[in-house]
């Protein structure tokens, strides 16, 4: 598990080494693991280590007191540096230390602006050390206007920020523009939580962690992401005297007379992720398509409270005509089941849920529900800070809300939240959110009742539903971006992802037991 905290979490978890007088110790240990990781990458480029030239852009704060420290370590292995002072004052003892490695020194001016930001768009490595967790806002003035000259020039090397790409928001990932879009992002005690949400997560690049010894200190992080270790130890096994109805069973209401083929979607994601059965209720017609195209589906009559199942999903592929299925999706979800309630079923909802209803909203309806509620956030505002969003979302509702887009994030009502990159932009295409709902559903029917599964891995009662939203997301991420990969890379189908979900089940399942998912003490590289 990826844990990341907001700067002031970091920071008050540094305080007690701080106080104890370590305070350079953290430093050289940030500046230490920075200069490392820009030699890996300089190495990953270029044959010679020697002559490479690299460009600090240094703020008045401790983020470029790293910059500048982590520069006089590649000084002194032989690269030529320049650090350009963006302020009127720069860290004295890392600016002293890289004027002693014999690395150079401008100043930010008016003048000085032009040529500087040729020399940066010329370097092997720029290093973004200009504001990191003590930013108000983004940057300002020359440095501003320094990142847009260096961004409109035809760059020749790599962009690493330091701790942060400045402009973004540790906590929250909302950006001010400009933001000097980095290829990596070294970041120091902990992943800050706004390097794991849109739009932070678009200027990020890889993310790399950098102990420095702070880990006792860390509270409780304010969100997570499931890696191979998690996904391994949470997906569920059929006992060996299984039967499909202990497997669980998950009952559909998707897909209308105008979009048939989102029920189609909706059960095959539900299929290939496990789910003893599936029962789907919805119009002949559509039916008739269910059992064409998936005949292991129990196509049903009856009301929802005549079907027994472990969970619903509810939504996919309803329009606000469908009153039939529209009934259904409500008792669904007023039957005290888990539920994953998309699409067509979100301007359905009452206004009071609970966390085992998971809304799988994308930005665009996720913005008409806020809408709905009163509160005037449109797309444009939801894409801006989307983990503000969905917060703000499972708050107002109550509800597991679980916002799709490139990081996908999912909150409990109650602040347990996960973010999600698993994927490929390809998995952005028609269908692809309804497999994503299948998914979630057979997992939550699968695994909905299993309180302590996730206990032992640290997952409260209340957050497991997020979890398995989470878990979903991942399993999709990764089936669409396998399904991408075996056609080379190419562009790929909605059904194409949940045919290649059970092989990355399989493969991810067996690392629970070969013990490689250990974690890693040492740095650590994230998607
Ligand atoms: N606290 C520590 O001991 C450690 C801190 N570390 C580094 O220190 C950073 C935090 O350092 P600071 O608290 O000094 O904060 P920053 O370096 O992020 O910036 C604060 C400085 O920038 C100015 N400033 C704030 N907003 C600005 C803006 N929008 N435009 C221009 N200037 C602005 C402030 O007046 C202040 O001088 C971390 O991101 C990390 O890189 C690491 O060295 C690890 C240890
Ligand atoms: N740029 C992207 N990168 C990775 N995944 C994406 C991207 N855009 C969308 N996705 C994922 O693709 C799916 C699209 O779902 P959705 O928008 O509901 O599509 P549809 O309604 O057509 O089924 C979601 O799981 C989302 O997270
Ligand atoms: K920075």
């Amino acid at each position: 598990m990826i844990s990341a905290y907001t700067g002031t979490q970091v920071r008050a978890a540094e305080e007690p080494l701080m106080a104890a007088g370590l305070g350079d110790v953290l430093m050289h240990r940030a500046a230490h693991g920075l200069a490392k990781a820009v030699v890996h990458e300089l190495k990953s480029h270029r044959d010679r280590l020697n002559g490479a030239s690299v460009v600090v852009l240094v703020g008045t704060g401790n983020n470029g007191g790293d910059g500048l420290y982590a520069a006089s370590f590649l000084a002194a292995r032989g690269m030529r540096t320049t650090a350009v002072l963006t302020g009127n004052a720069a860290h004295p003892a890392g600016l002293a230390a890289f004027e002693r490695a014999g690395g150079r020194v401008h100043r930010l001016t008016e003048a000085a602006l032009p040529g500087l930001a040729a020399e940066a768009a010329g370097a092997d490595v720029v290093i973004d050390a200009v504001l990191g967790t003590g930013a108000k806002g983004g940057l300002r003035e020359n440095a501003a206007d320094l990142v847009r000259a260096i961004t409109d020039k035809d760059r020749q090397g790599v962009v690493v920020a330091c701790d942060l790409p400045s402009g973004v928001d540790a906590d929250t990932g909302a950006a001010v523009a400009p933001v000097l879009p980095a290829d990596l992002t070294v970041t120091f005690g902990g992943a800050k939580a706004g390097l794991l949400a849109d739009p932070g997560a678009d200027h990020a690049g890889r993310v790399l962690i950098v102990p420095i010894g702070i880990d006792e200190h860390l509270p409780q992080p304010s969100l997570r992401r499931l890696e191979d270790a998690d996904i391994a130890r949470l997906l569920p096994h059929p006992a060996r005297r299984a039967q499909k109805y202990s497997r669980g069973v998950l009952g559909v209401v998707a897909g209308s007379e105008d979009y048939p083929g989102a029920a189609v979607l909706a059960c095959r994601g539900a299929l290939a992720a496990g789910v003893g059965m599936v029962r789907y209720l919805g119009p002949p017609s559509v039916a008739h398509l269910v059992r064409l195209s998936c005949p292991e589906v129990v196509c049903s009559t009856g009301t929802v409270a005549e079907n027994r199942v472990q969970a619903w999903l509810v939504g996919s592929g309803m329009g606000p005509r469908d009153h039939e299925q529209l009934t259904r999706a409500r008792e669904a979800i007023a039957s005290d089941l888990p539920v994953v309630a998309d699409a067509g079923a979100l301007p359905a909802l009452p206004a009071m849920l609970a966390p085992h209803v998971v809304l799988t909203p994308h930005a665009g309806e996720l913005a008409s529900l806020f809408q709905r509620l009163g509160h005037g956030e449109d797309r444009e505002a939801v894409e801006a800070g989307t983990l503000g969003a969905v917060r703000h979302a499972a708050e107002r509702t109550g509800a597991t809300v679980l916002l799709k887009g490139a990081t996908t994030l999912v909150s409990a009502p109650w602040g347990t939240t996960f973010s999600q990159a698993d994927g490929t932009a390809w998995l952005a295409t028609a269908g692809s959110g309804d497999v994503l709902a299948g998914v979630i559903g057979a997992l939550l029917a699968q695994t909905g009742s299993d309180v302590g599964r996730f206990s032992k891995a640290g997952i409260a009662a209340d957050g497991r539903w997020a979890a398995i939203a989470a878990l979903g997301t991942a399993l999709h991420g990764r089936a669409g971006r396998a399904a991408s990969e075996a056609v080379s890379g190419g562009p790929i189908t909605a059904g194409r992802i949940a045919d290649a979900l059970p092989e990355i089940w399989g493969k991810v399942s067996m690392l629970s037991n070969s013990g490689a998912w250990k974690r890693n003490s040492h740095s650590q590289p994230l998607r």
